[in-house]
């Protein structure tokens, strides 16, 4: 028998029945809840009347619709406000923990999992949202599911699954100076397409891997689901350990011990054996810039907008013909001579303080250009206040950023923070397809200091020219 990988390691050890074929009754361990996916499946308790098994797995937040300023208004759009209204009446009704909008632990969704040690290693969590993947990066089995899928956790906190095929993907050589996990996870879903990862669980190692810090490992599982995977997976170590260790919901004293007794076999065996595997060299990548509405239509900003016309596959030609027409761009043009018009810094994928340290470190004796209105959104409340006990908003506030509170915001546009028709935005969020960030907006995927760099120069930038 060959090893186990760190996928099914957690799949067996959470197994409640095997079907057979693949098909198994799987444990969740933790359940997150946001406002948006969730109506029907608290309905579906109402409708059937059955219990929440295990309120205490669940934790709840509004992330999505929440206002990022004027918090303590009424919210303007009438099916956000409903949706936040909805959540705070289930909950109080399931008994579910909930995340106050002006609590100092409020955030996205992916951002405070784990941040208050809900996230563990080696456990199965879900919630109904495909970002879920984000918390793979320490070693836990996270995905998305659907908001019927939400009511059978509610009632049975099990799921029926699909066993998915395992995929190894080695990031090997490190990363070159103004080159981040982000522009990393960009070049890879270049390279392998949104359909990539489509079936499989992806596990990411290699050394490049191993050196990134909890943050960054969650940017890169954070965009597994972009390359078609709905798990992103990184073995958990020393640095996830010290991530975790003393936050509020982590184990303490002997409960921390035997944990860690636990987690230390999780990493996959040397002698696993995975359906596919592939190395990416990270040492020769240069800043990413996704120029087209899919995340694989992404390029060096050193490039450019490529020409459809000398691609052989009719197909592939189309599809980029039909994203330049969307995206306003010409065939031949420099991705480092586009302007843009909104800069966005935030998210589940961007939105964590180192991220916002790496934004400021650019934007420092700098400001924005005229021509640009500029936003940085904490990922959470926490984030936003350690940015602030080191003065990170002061730079982005004399930079001439608007400093906002936490929530999705402009990375879905839900709460009303979001593009004009025609506007061009540098976005250090994850999706990139039509209307994704407003009607008719259009938007150019970067890491924080990529985006930082085109704030202040008022056009997509290489971030290494200003270093
Ligand atoms: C609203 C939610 C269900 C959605 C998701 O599933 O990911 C959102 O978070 C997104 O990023 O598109
Ligand atoms: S920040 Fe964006 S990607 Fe993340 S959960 Fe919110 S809407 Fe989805």
């Amino acid at each position: 028998m060959p090893g186990k990988t760190l996928y099914e390691k957690i799949w067996d050890s959470h197994t409640v029945h095997d079907f057979g074929g693949g098909e198994a009754l799987v444990y969740m361990d933790r359940h997150l809840v946001h406002e948006v996916s969730t109506p029907q499946s608290f309905a579906y308790l109402d409708k059937t009347g059955l219990p929440m098994r295990r309120p205490e797995l669940q934790l709840a937040v509004a992330d999505h619709a929440v206002p990022t300023k004027d918090r303590g208004a009424t919210i303007k759009s009438e099916l956000a406000r409903k949706q936040v209204a909805r959540l705070k009446e289930n909950v109080a009704k399931y008994d579910v923990p909930y995340v106050a909008l002006d609590g100092d632990r409020h955030g996205i969704v992916h951002v405070i999992g784990p941040e208050t040690g809900f996230t563990l290693p080696g456990s199965v969590l879900v919630c109904g949202d495909s970002h879920t993947s984000t918390h793979g990066a320490f070693g836990c089995l996270a995905f998305g599911i659907g908001a019927s899928e939400c009511g059978a956790v509610f009632a049975t906190q099990c799921l029926r699954q699909t066993k998915q095929k395992s995929m190894r993907v080695n990031l090997t050589g490190g990363l070159p100076a103004g080159v981040t996990v982000k522009d990393v996870i960009l070049a890879l879903i270049s390279e392998i397409g949104t359909g990539g990862g489509v079936g499989y669980a992806i596990e990411f190692a290699g050394d490049t891997t191993r050196a990134l810090s909890m943050e960054a490992r969650m940017t890169l599982c954070n965009m597994a689901i972009e390359a078609g995977s709905r798990v992103g997976m990184v073995a958990p170590d020393e640095t996830t350990f010290s991530y975790l260790k003393g936050r509020p919901l982590a184990p303490e004293g002997a409960d921390w011990d035997e944990a860690m007794a636990v987690w230390r076999t999780l990493p996959s065996d040397a002698d696993a054996v995975f359906d596919k595997e592939i190395t990416f060299d990270t040492s020769v990548l240069a800043p990413q810039v996704s120029w087209g509405t899919t995340p694989e239509q992404t390029g060096a900003v050193t490039g450019e907008v490529p020409d459809p016309d000398t691609i052989a596959d009719p197909n592939r030609a189309e599809r980029i013909r039909k994203s330049l027409a969307y995206m306003g761009l010409t065939p031949g043009q420099k991705l480092a001579d586009i302007p843009v018009d909104r800069v966005f810094i935030g998210s589940c994928t961007n939105g964590r303080l180192e991220d916002l340290r790496a934004a400021a470190a650019v934007l420092k004796g700098r400001h924005v250009a005229g021509t640009v209105a500029a936003i940085a959104v904490p990922g959470s409340a926490a984030v936003r206040a350690a940015a602030e006990a080191e003065g990170l908003h002061e730079v982005f506030l004399a930079a001439g950023f608007e400093w906002r509170e936490a929530g999705c915001s402009m990375c879905v546009g839900m709460n009303g923070d979001t593009l004009e028709a025609g506007q061009r935005c540098a976005s250090t969020s994850n999706r990139n397809f039509e209307g994704r960030q407003g009607t008719g907006g259009r938007t150019h995927l970067v890491s924080p200091q990529m985006a930082a760099a085109a704030a202040v120069t008022g056009r997509l930038t290489d971030v290494r020219d200003l270093l």
